[in-house]
């Protein structure tokens, strides 16, 4: 017969086992997703001449899955260098990048493309609409590269166009739009292939203050819904927008701060300050 000090510490033991198991099940059930995950990221540009130049002096960070990142810094700190790498436009001299679980890094440059146009959406400040193209064209344009065809581009298109307003303006051609529209349009062609997440490259940058505001409005709605957006921008009011703002200062990440409770007017008057001292 087992003996009773034993039988209760094997039964604890079990117990212990058991709950400590089901609770590491539990939090892997609410793990967040991390839809970017950089490590200590490099880039020499003209490595090989007299005069090679670091632009960027390990970058490490991650976007969650949802979240609202902006990237802000003074002109030439490196976030364009950043945004092309992320993009998958430019690789990294060292460090690895990771978007959705897959290091793009170690891809071939036609892996790149794919996965360009059906993992992420871009919003540039010049559009970047074809103007032989209808509206209808251009929103199609990352299911045309993916060979997607018919009835599914077409009920992909109207999605994405209705989220954005714009149902009324598929048949026409990009000449005969306002820049806000153009913008919108912009935003329905990042968006029809359910990317992992939006990078966007001052997008507000041609727009006046009404399209501007219009256009991160649908920005931040997008996010609310799910999709994770990463802004590169000078301007404090499109940063205001963000849930989470990463300062750039020579190549490096300097500061951080996060909007958290504050209201959107608040969160604009901190990073003005922050600016204020970040860029001097
Ligand atoms: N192709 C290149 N060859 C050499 N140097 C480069 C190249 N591209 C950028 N640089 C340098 O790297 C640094 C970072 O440039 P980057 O364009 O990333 O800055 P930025 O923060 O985006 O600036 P801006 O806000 O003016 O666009 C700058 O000093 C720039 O001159």
């Amino acid at each position: 017969m087992l003996n009773f000090p034993i039988f209760l510490l094997t039964y604890l033991h079990l117990a212990y086992i058991v709950s400590y198991t089901s609770n590491e099940l539990i939090q892997e059930d609410n793990m967040t997703r991390e839809i970017v995950k950089t490590q200590n990221l490099h880039k020499v540009y003209d490595q090989n001449s007299e005069r090679p130049y670091e632009a960027l002096k390990g970058i490490s960070f991650t976007v969650d899955e949802g979240d609202f990142v902006g990237i802000m810094g003074a002109s030439g700190s490196g976030k364009t260098t950043l945004l092309n790498i992320l993009a998958t436009l430019d690789k990294p001299t060292s460090g690895s990048v990771q978007i959705d679980g897959n290091d793009i890094t170690q891809l071939t440059s036609n892996e790149m493309s794919d996965f360009r146009s059906q993992r992420l959406g871009f919003i540039f400040q010049d559009f970047n609409l074809l103007e032989t193209l209808t509206v209808f064209e251009n929103i199609a344009l990352p299911l045309s590269l993916q060979n997607i065809k018919g009835r599914l581009t077409n009920q992909k298109v109207r999605e994405s166009a209705a989220k954005l307003g714009i149902e009324e303006l598929l048949a026409k051609y990009p000449t005969q739009l306002s820049g806000g529209q153009k913008q919108r349009v912009a935003a329905a062609r990042a968006l029809v292939s359910n990317p992992s997440i939006i990078f966007g490259d001052e997008p507000t940058g041609a727009l006046d203050s009404t399209n501007a505001r219009e256009l991160l409005d649908t920005l931040k709605n997008i996010n609310r819904q799910g999709v994770s957006v990463l802004l590169v921008t000078h301007d404090p009011f499109s940063a205001s927008f963000c849930k989470r703002i990463l300062f750039i200062k020579d190549g490096k990440i300097g500061d951080e701060i996060q909007a958290g409770n504050r209201d959107r007017t608040q969160f604009y008057q901190e990073i003005l300050e922050k600016l204020g001292t970040f860029e001097q």
